[in-house]
């Protein structure tokens, strides 16, 4: 595989020694604490100057530096380059920070290397549970950790399961609804930020389905639940710091401890619920249930006690940052192309009529209901949501490490001298696998009906393209909640198009929109996502 970069030497390490209180006066302990200030602060300049925080390190045509891109495009650049450099390459090497990443480019080796559990079995995420009690969850666990996490997960997310929750989604759905229609003006349309609108509606679901909790986001915009996924989806100095350390020096990031009160909040939440439902003998069918259950009744209770505020945690961020995000795109999508819109909502009209046909006199309503049933018949929302999925995949790169060393020929590279170490990561830039023209013909144009006939090979002749596809990931990691998150996104959609028209206002973003730096492998707007819901004419 080529390098791209160069490597960098070990950072220095600053030991800090610990002097006997009173050894020293006062000012002389305010000159050493001063200057070590003033050498982290240099050592921290010097690094940014050198522009050792960024993931890549050259520069494109006109001179703009990776650093200052979002990482799907920092990669989908990294990714074209070695294509045009060379057709046939596995994969390219590229210096993150002091480390090597080896960015994936050739399908077939994205395929062998997501699938060997034993060679790369996890994502070797950096964490410290200590400074950061929340970040043991699933997607961040190590091998060893993490298949008792992920049954309790599979076993509440079957399709069985998923059908008993569609009361619960048509709840939300109609808070939903309530929620836009309580903001129109005289003229019957109103101009919403759909993008926070979406992250309270899917706080409100996720609350209400996975841990029976009335988080009441939809209603009350500042609630806890909102308010702190939305702050550690802020790019504060602090975070920023840590992020960049994150990448030139690990172990001293790691150390930083996290500001803020979310770890407290969500401990305290689930510690409030365990009582509640011992006190009221409870129980209910949701994943804070399973996680209880399985942590008495298992052979590791004390695991599943670690995993469990992260948890709950990590699943409100998942609907903050992916879900929330991709019914947001499809709206926005929708605003810009309305013969779409317009074919989506034959559809969901089709199906409106026939339910008003069944349904009891004093059942009937305008508002179509969400049921497995009707959205089983919605074909085209499904391509919609598939479309939407290529253009915009919210977890815009996969990642994996090596748990051992091993050649590169054994994954497709024929140079056998290749060695992959123990640790090395790998990154599967799925943003720009979905913007391949050889795998999506015309790939910035959104078009829906490039997954009506999937079976015949979609919108090439080969069938590559169903293999270049990955928006919820591939092999034992990939999204466990899947199936959960697609019915997520459609009940949130049909909400919206099956009672509003959806146009454009002055505020409303381009596309394609400015999208968020510094935000990792998460593919997010960098701004509001202003759009007009208008009443529709029924
Ligand atoms: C449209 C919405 C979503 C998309 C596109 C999405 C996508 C993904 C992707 C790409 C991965 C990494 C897969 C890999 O590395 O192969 C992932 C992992 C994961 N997702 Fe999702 N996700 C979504 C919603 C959710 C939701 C709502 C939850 C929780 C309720 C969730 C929970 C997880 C977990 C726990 C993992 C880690 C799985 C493991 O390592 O075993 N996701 N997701």
């Amino acid at each position: 595989m080529d390098n791209f970069t160069v490597g960098y030497g070990r950072g220095s390490e600053i030991n800090a020694t610990l002097y006997a209180a009173g050894q020293y006066h006062s000012d002389e302990m305010w000159t050493t604490s001063t200057l070590l200030l003033v050498a982290v602060l240099c050592l921290y300049a010097v690094l940014l100057r050198l522009n050792l925080g960024s993931t890549f390190r050259f520069h494109l045509p006109g001179r703009q530096s990776l650093q200052e891109l979002p990482e799907a495009l920092a990669l989908q650049a990294v990714y074209l380059r070695a294509r045009e450099s060379e057709k046939t390459t596995p994969g390219i090497r590229v210096g993150a920070g002091l480390r090597w990443e080896t960015l994936l480019v050739d399908l077939n080796v994205i395929h062998r290397v997501c699938t060997d559990n034993i060679t790369f079995p996890d994502r070797g995420l950096p964490k410290n549970e200590r400074t950061n009690p929340l970040s043991a969850h699933l997607f961040s666990l190590d091998e060893k950790r993490w298949r008792a996490v992920r049954d309790v997960m599979s076993r509440v997310l079957t399709p069985a399961k998923l059908k008993s929750l569609f009361s619960l989604h048509a709840r939300t759905s109609q808070d939903l609804r309530c929620s836009v229609r309580g903001e129109m003006n005289s003229e019957g349309f109103a101009d919403v930020d759909v993008k926070e609108l979406m992250e309270r509606f899917v706080t409100d679901d996720m609350g209400r389905t996975l841990f029976s909790v009335d988080c009441d986001a939809l209603r009350r915009p500042g609630n806890p639940f909102h308010s702190h996924c939305a702050q550690s989806f802020t790019n504060s100095w602090w975070r920023q710091l840590r992020q960049r350390l994150l990448r030139v020096w690990p172990s001293l990031a790691l150390r930083i401890p996290h500001r803020g009160s979310t770890a407290q909040f969500f401990q305290k939440m689930v510690e409030d619920l365990r009582w509640n439902r011992g006190h009221c003998q409870k129980t209910q069918a949701d994943l804070l249930e399973a996680m209880f259950v399985a942590e008495s009744s298992g052979g590791c209770p004390a695991l599943m006690r670690s995993v469990e505020a992260p948890q709950m945690f990590a699943s409100f961020r998942a609907g903050f940052e992916a879900t929330a995000p991709t019914i947001t795109f499809a709206l926005l999508e929708l605003a810009h192309n309305p013969n779409v819109q317009r074919r989506l909502q034959q559809e969901l009209d089709t199906i409106r009529l026939l339910q008003q046909e069944v349904a009891d006199d004093e059942d009937n309503t305008d508002d179509l209901q969400v049921t497995a049933d009707a959205l089983a018949h919605m074909e085209y929302l499904d391509c919609v949501i598939k479309e939407t999925l290529r253009k915009y995949p919210p977890n815009a790169s996969l990642v994996r490490r090596s748990s051992k060393p091993c050649f590169a020929s054994e994954f497709g590279d024929s140079r056998t001298t290749v060695i992959i170490e123990e640790g090395e990561r790998f990154v599967v830039p799925v943003y720009a696998l979905h913007h391949d023209r050889r795998w999506f013909s015309d790939p910035e144009r959104f078009d829906p009906d490039r997954f009506r006939h999937q079976q015949d090979g979609g919108c090439t002749p080969s069938n590559n393209n169903q293999k270049a596809y990955m928006p919820f990931g591939i092999g034992r990691r990939h999204c466990v909640a899947r199936r959960y998150a697609l019915q997520q996104v459609k009940v949130g959609l049909v909400a919206i198009c099956s009672t509003f028209e959806v146009e454009l206002c002055s505020k409303s973003p381009p596309i394609p929109p400015p999208f968020l730096a510094g935000r990792g492998i998460v593919l997010a707007l960098r701004n509001e996502c202003y759009l007009r819901l208008r009443l529709r004419n029924l």
